[in-house]
Protein backbone atom coordinates (compact mmCIF):
# COMPACT_ATOMS: atom_id res chain seq x y z
CA UNK A 1 0.00 0.00 0.00
CA UNK A 2 1.05 3.82 -0.96
CA UNK A 3 2.18 5.92 2.04
CA UNK A 4 -0.43 8.84 2.58
CA UNK A 5 1.26 11.18 0.90
CA UNK A 6 2.06 9.68 -2.16
CA UNK A 7 -1.90 9.81 -2.67
CA UNK A 8 -2.17 13.10 -1.55
CA UNK A 9 0.60 14.00 -4.21
CA UNK A 10 -0.69 12.23 -7.62
CA UNK A 11 -4.57 13.33 -6.44
CA UNK A 12 -3.18 16.87 -6.49
CA UNK A 13 -0.97 16.88 -9.44
CA UNK A 14 -4.39 15.77 -11.39
CA UNK A 15 -5.75 19.13 -10.33
CA UNK A 16 -3.50 20.83 -13.27
CA UNK A 17 -2.90 17.60 -15.58
CA UNK A 18 -6.05 16.46 -18.40
CA UNK A 19 -5.74 12.49 -18.81
CA UNK A 20 -3.28 13.06 -21.65
CA UNK A 21 -0.57 14.73 -18.98
CA UNK A 22 -0.78 18.15 -20.45
CA UNK A 23 -1.29 21.21 -18.59
CA UNK A 24 -1.73 25.01 -19.68
CA UNK A 25 -1.19 27.19 -16.38
CA UNK A 26 -1.09 30.82 -16.00
CA UNK A 27 1.58 32.94 -14.19
CA UNK A 28 0.67 35.82 -12.50
CA UNK A 29 3.55 37.19 -10.02
CA UNK A 30 4.76 39.83 -12.32
CA UNK A 31 3.51 42.47 -10.53
CA UNK A 32 6.41 41.23 -7.81
CA UNK A 33 8.98 39.86 -9.57
CA UNK A 34 8.95 42.43 -12.79
CA UNK A 35 6.85 45.20 -11.12
CA UNK A 36 3.19 46.85 -12.30
CA UNK A 37 4.82 47.87 -15.55
CA UNK A 38 4.20 44.38 -17.14
CA UNK A 39 0.59 45.15 -16.80
CA UNK A 40 0.56 48.77 -18.73
CA UNK A 41 -0.15 46.90 -22.17
CA UNK A 42 -3.13 45.89 -20.71
CA UNK A 43 -4.00 47.51 -17.04
CA UNK A 44 -7.15 46.09 -16.05
CA UNK A 45 -5.19 43.28 -15.41
CA UNK A 46 -3.67 44.87 -12.44
CA UNK A 47 -6.83 43.75 -10.99
CA UNK A 48 -5.90 40.38 -10.36
CA UNK A 49 -9.74 39.54 -9.65
CA UNK A 50 -10.26 40.33 -13.02
CA UNK A 51 -7.91 38.96 -14.90
CA UNK A 52 -8.09 35.38 -12.99
CA UNK A 53 -11.58 35.42 -13.51
CA UNK A 54 -10.75 35.56 -17.30
CA UNK A 55 -8.70 32.74 -17.57
CA UNK A 56 -10.80 30.55 -15.86
CA UNK A 57 -13.47 31.05 -17.82
CA UNK A 58 -11.05 30.45 -21.05
CA UNK A 59 -10.53 27.21 -19.27
CA UNK A 60 -7.28 27.82 -17.88
CA UNK A 61 -6.05 24.32 -16.06
CA UNK A 62 -4.33 26.11 -13.68
CA UNK A 63 -3.30 29.07 -11.61
CA UNK A 64 0.39 30.17 -9.96
CA UNK A 65 0.23 32.80 -7.42
CA UNK A 66 2.55 34.53 -4.33
CA UNK A 67 0.62 33.98 -1.32
CA UNK A 68 -0.82 37.61 -1.00
CA UNK A 69 -2.64 37.24 -4.55
CA UNK A 70 -4.28 34.01 -3.54
CA UNK A 71 -5.54 35.71 -0.48
CA UNK A 72 -7.66 38.44 -2.44
CA UNK A 73 -8.40 36.46 -5.62
CA UNK A 74 -7.65 32.81 -4.90
CA UNK A 75 -11.75 32.65 -4.66
CA UNK A 76 -11.81 33.16 -8.76
CA UNK A 77 -10.08 29.63 -9.03
CA UNK A 78 -12.89 27.31 -9.39
CA UNK A 79 -12.06 24.19 -7.07
CA UNK A 80 -12.23 21.50 -10.32
CA UNK A 81 -8.59 24.06 -11.42
CA UNK A 82 -5.27 23.90 -9.86
CA UNK A 83 -4.08 26.56 -7.38
CA UNK A 84 -0.25 26.44 -7.49
CA UNK A 85 1.28 28.93 -4.92
CA UNK A 86 5.05 30.07 -5.36
CA UNK A 87 6.87 30.52 -2.10
CA UNK A 88 10.32 32.24 -3.39
CA UNK A 89 10.78 35.70 -5.53
CA UNK A 90 12.65 38.66 -5.74
CA UNK A 91 11.41 42.08 -6.95
CA UNK A 92 13.41 44.21 -9.67
CA UNK A 93 14.49 46.64 -7.80
CA UNK A 94 17.10 44.97 -5.70
CA UNK A 95 20.89 45.51 -6.87
CA UNK A 96 21.94 43.69 -9.97
CA UNK A 97 23.80 41.14 -8.30
CA UNK A 98 21.53 40.38 -5.49
CA UNK A 99 18.67 39.90 -8.46
CA UNK A 100 20.43 35.97 -8.98
CA UNK A 101 18.89 35.25 -5.62
CA UNK A 102 15.62 34.36 -5.05
CA UNK A 103 13.92 34.75 -1.32
CA UNK A 104 11.62 32.95 0.09
CA UNK A 105 8.74 35.01 0.89
CA UNK A 106 6.23 32.55 2.79
CA UNK A 107 5.75 29.35 3.89
CA UNK A 108 4.49 25.86 3.03
CA UNK A 109 1.58 26.31 5.65
CA UNK A 110 0.70 29.21 4.55
CA UNK A 111 0.29 27.99 0.87
CA UNK A 112 -1.33 25.06 2.78
CA UNK A 113 -4.18 27.41 4.46
CA UNK A 114 -4.69 29.25 1.36
CA UNK A 115 -5.39 26.17 -0.63
CA UNK A 116 -2.95 25.44 -2.52
CA UNK A 117 -2.79 22.33 -4.74
CA UNK A 118 1.20 22.33 -5.42
CA UNK A 119 4.05 24.30 -3.71
CA UNK A 120 6.48 26.22 -6.28
CA UNK A 121 9.73 27.71 -5.95
CA UNK A 122 12.74 28.40 -8.00
CA UNK A 123 16.15 27.54 -8.34
CA UNK A 124 18.60 29.52 -10.44
CA UNK A 125 21.00 27.11 -10.89
CA UNK A 126 24.54 28.55 -11.54
CA UNK A 127 23.60 31.79 -9.52
CA UNK A 128 26.55 32.32 -6.96
CA UNK A 129 23.85 32.49 -4.45
CA UNK A 130 22.87 28.57 -5.87
CA UNK A 131 23.59 27.16 -2.12
CA UNK A 132 20.58 29.48 -0.82
CA UNK A 133 18.30 28.74 -3.19
CA UNK A 134 18.83 24.88 -2.86
CA UNK A 135 18.87 24.90 0.80
CA UNK A 136 14.66 26.61 0.29
CA UNK A 137 13.67 24.17 -2.18
CA UNK A 138 14.73 21.31 0.17
CA UNK A 139 13.07 22.22 3.11
CA UNK A 140 10.13 23.28 1.30
CA UNK A 141 10.02 19.88 -0.60
CA UNK A 142 10.86 17.72 2.43
CA UNK A 143 7.94 19.57 3.96
CA UNK A 144 5.64 19.49 1.14
CA UNK A 145 5.91 16.19 0.40
CA UNK A 146 5.52 14.52 4.22
CA UNK A 147 1.96 16.44 4.08
CA UNK A 148 1.39 14.98 0.64
CA UNK A 149 1.47 18.05 -1.62
CA UNK A 150 3.90 18.21 -4.95
CA UNK A 151 6.83 20.83 -5.36
CA UNK A 152 7.12 22.91 -8.30
CA UNK A 153 10.42 23.75 -9.12
CA UNK A 154 11.39 26.58 -11.17
CA UNK A 155 14.88 24.99 -12.70
CA UNK A 156 16.35 28.30 -14.54
CA UNK A 157 20.23 28.12 -14.99
CA UNK A 158 21.27 31.93 -14.83
CA UNK A 159 24.56 33.35 -13.60
CA UNK A 160 28.36 35.12 -14.97
CA UNK A 161 29.34 31.57 -15.00
CA UNK A 162 27.12 30.09 -17.16
CA UNK A 163 27.20 33.50 -19.75
CA UNK A 164 31.01 33.26 -19.58
CA UNK A 165 30.76 29.57 -20.23
CA UNK A 166 27.95 28.77 -22.81
CA UNK A 167 27.36 32.20 -23.88
CA UNK A 168 23.33 31.75 -23.18
CA UNK A 169 20.83 30.54 -20.20
CA UNK A 170 19.02 29.35 -22.92
CA UNK A 171 21.67 26.87 -24.27
CA UNK A 172 20.39 23.16 -23.53
CA UNK A 173 23.22 21.68 -22.18
CA UNK A 174 22.44 24.34 -19.58
CA UNK A 175 18.39 24.03 -19.40
CA UNK A 176 18.82 20.36 -19.05
CA UNK A 177 21.27 20.40 -16.49
CA UNK A 178 18.88 22.55 -14.43
CA UNK A 179 16.02 20.19 -15.84
CA UNK A 180 17.88 17.53 -14.43
CA UNK A 181 18.91 19.03 -10.90
CA UNK A 182 15.24 19.92 -9.91
CA UNK A 183 14.26 16.05 -10.61
CA UNK A 184 17.39 15.10 -8.60
CA UNK A 185 16.33 17.47 -5.93
CA UNK A 186 12.76 15.98 -5.67
CA UNK A 187 10.60 18.10 -8.12
CA UNK A 188 7.28 16.95 -9.06
CA UNK A 189 7.31 19.31 -11.78
CA UNK A 190 9.69 21.53 -13.66
CA UNK A 191 9.28 25.03 -15.70
CA UNK A 192 12.23 25.99 -17.38
CA UNK A 193 12.99 27.77 -20.71
CA UNK A 194 12.45 27.14 -24.59
CA UNK A 195 15.73 26.24 -25.96
CA UNK A 196 14.88 27.19 -29.59
CA UNK A 197 14.49 23.71 -30.86
CA UNK A 198 12.09 20.46 -30.65
CA UNK A 199 15.10 18.28 -30.84
CA UNK A 200 17.26 20.13 -28.11
CA UNK A 201 13.61 20.84 -25.90
CA UNK A 202 13.61 17.00 -26.27
CA UNK A 203 16.66 16.24 -24.34
CA UNK A 204 15.34 18.60 -21.42
CA UNK A 205 12.47 16.07 -20.81
CA UNK A 206 14.86 12.61 -21.17
CA UNK A 207 16.65 14.63 -18.52
CA UNK A 208 14.26 15.23 -16.07
CA UNK A 209 13.70 11.17 -16.51
CA UNK A 210 9.93 11.01 -16.07
CA UNK A 211 9.38 14.68 -13.90
CA UNK A 212 6.71 16.33 -16.66
CA UNK A 213 8.44 19.80 -18.05
CA UNK A 214 6.55 22.64 -18.45
CA UNK A 215 7.67 25.42 -20.95
CA UNK A 216 8.09 28.84 -19.11
CA UNK A 217 6.54 31.48 -21.58
CA UNK A 218 8.36 33.75 -21.39
CA UNK A 219 8.23 37.88 -23.40
CA UNK A 220 5.24 38.07 -24.96
CA UNK A 221 5.34 37.59 -28.47
CA UNK A 222 3.59 40.39 -31.58
CA UNK A 223 2.46 37.14 -33.72
CA UNK A 224 0.67 35.18 -31.48
CA UNK A 225 1.21 32.30 -34.40
CA UNK A 226 5.23 32.79 -33.19
CA UNK A 227 4.35 31.51 -29.29
CA UNK A 228 1.84 29.15 -30.55
CA UNK A 229 4.82 27.43 -32.89
CA UNK A 230 6.68 26.98 -29.77
CA UNK A 231 4.48 25.35 -27.46
CA UNK A 232 3.59 23.12 -30.08
CA UNK A 233 7.47 22.24 -30.32
CA UNK A 234 7.57 21.77 -26.68
CA UNK A 235 4.98 19.11 -26.60
CA UNK A 236 6.47 17.12 -30.04
CA UNK A 237 9.25 16.89 -28.00
CA UNK A 238 7.52 15.50 -24.98
CA UNK A 239 7.12 18.30 -22.68
CA UNK A 240 3.86 18.48 -20.56
CA UNK A 241 2.48 21.93 -20.89
CA UNK A 242 3.10 25.56 -20.55
CA UNK A 243 3.04 28.31 -17.89
CA UNK A 244 2.30 31.15 -19.24
CA UNK A 245 2.65 34.67 -18.00
CA UNK A 246 3.08 37.61 -20.32
CA UNK A 247 2.05 36.34 -23.37
CA UNK A 248 -2.14 36.04 -21.85
CA UNK A 249 -1.98 39.15 -19.73
CA UNK A 250 -0.57 41.78 -21.92
CA UNK A 251 -2.75 40.92 -24.71
CA UNK A 252 -6.24 43.00 -25.03
CA UNK A 253 -8.28 39.88 -25.13
CA UNK A 254 -6.31 36.59 -23.45
CA UNK A 255 -9.22 34.51 -23.96
CA UNK A 256 -8.63 33.01 -28.06
CA UNK A 257 -4.77 33.16 -26.86
CA UNK A 258 -6.07 30.43 -23.97
CA UNK A 259 -8.27 28.62 -26.27
CA UNK A 260 -5.67 28.59 -29.22
CA UNK A 261 -3.37 26.89 -26.53
CA UNK A 262 -5.65 24.74 -25.60
CA UNK A 263 -6.19 23.40 -29.09
CA UNK A 264 -2.57 22.67 -29.48
CA UNK A 265 -1.71 21.56 -26.29
CA UNK A 266 -4.43 18.95 -25.28
CA UNK A 267 -6.09 18.29 -28.95
CA UNK A 268 -2.57 18.56 -30.82
CA UNK A 269 -3.96 20.62 -33.53
CA UNK A 270 -1.58 22.34 -35.36
CA UNK A 271 -1.13 25.67 -34.51
CA UNK A 272 -2.06 27.78 -37.38
CA UNK A 273 -5.20 26.29 -38.03
CA UNK A 274 -5.74 27.04 -34.40
CA UNK A 275 -4.51 30.07 -34.26
CA UNK A 276 -7.45 30.63 -37.32
CA UNK A 277 -10.00 29.00 -35.47
CA UNK A 278 -9.85 31.62 -32.72
CA UNK A 279 -9.40 34.36 -34.79
CA UNK A 280 -5.95 35.06 -33.72
CA UNK A 281 -4.61 35.48 -37.45
O1 LIG B 1 13.01 36.04 -14.49
P1 LIG B 1 12.42 36.42 -15.80
O2 LIG B 1 12.95 35.64 -16.94
O3 LIG B 1 12.43 37.87 -16.05
O4 LIG B 1 10.88 36.04 -15.78
C1 LIG B 1 10.26 35.49 -14.68
C2 LIG B 1 8.79 35.44 -14.93
O5 LIG B 1 8.55 34.44 -15.86
C3 LIG B 1 7.64 33.52 -15.33
O6 LIG B 1 8.40 32.46 -14.78
C4 LIG B 1 6.70 33.07 -16.41
O7 LIG B 1 5.98 34.16 -16.93
P2 LIG B 1 6.08 34.60 -18.44
O8 LIG B 1 5.24 33.61 -19.22
O9 LIG B 1 5.51 35.98 -18.49
O10 LIG B 1 7.52 34.52 -18.88
C5 LIG B 1 6.95 34.24 -14.19
O11 LIG B 1 6.47 33.34 -13.25
C6 LIG B 1 8.03 35.12 -13.68
O12 LIG B 1 7.56 36.27 -13.10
Amino acid sequence: MDAYQSVGIRRRLKRFFRRDGRALIFAMDHGFEHGPTDFEPVWEHINPRIIIRKVVRAGIDGVMMLPGIVRMAGDEVKSDRGLMVKLTSKTNLRPKEEQLLQSQLGFVDDAIKLGADAIAATVYWGSPQEDVMMRQFAEIASYAHDLGFPVVQFAYPRGPYINEKYGRKEDYRVVMYGARAAAETGADMIKTYWTGSKETFAKVVDAAAGVPVLLSGGAKTENPLDFLNVVWEVIEAGGAGAVVGRNIFQRENPEPMIKALIRVIHRNEDPEEAAKAEGLI
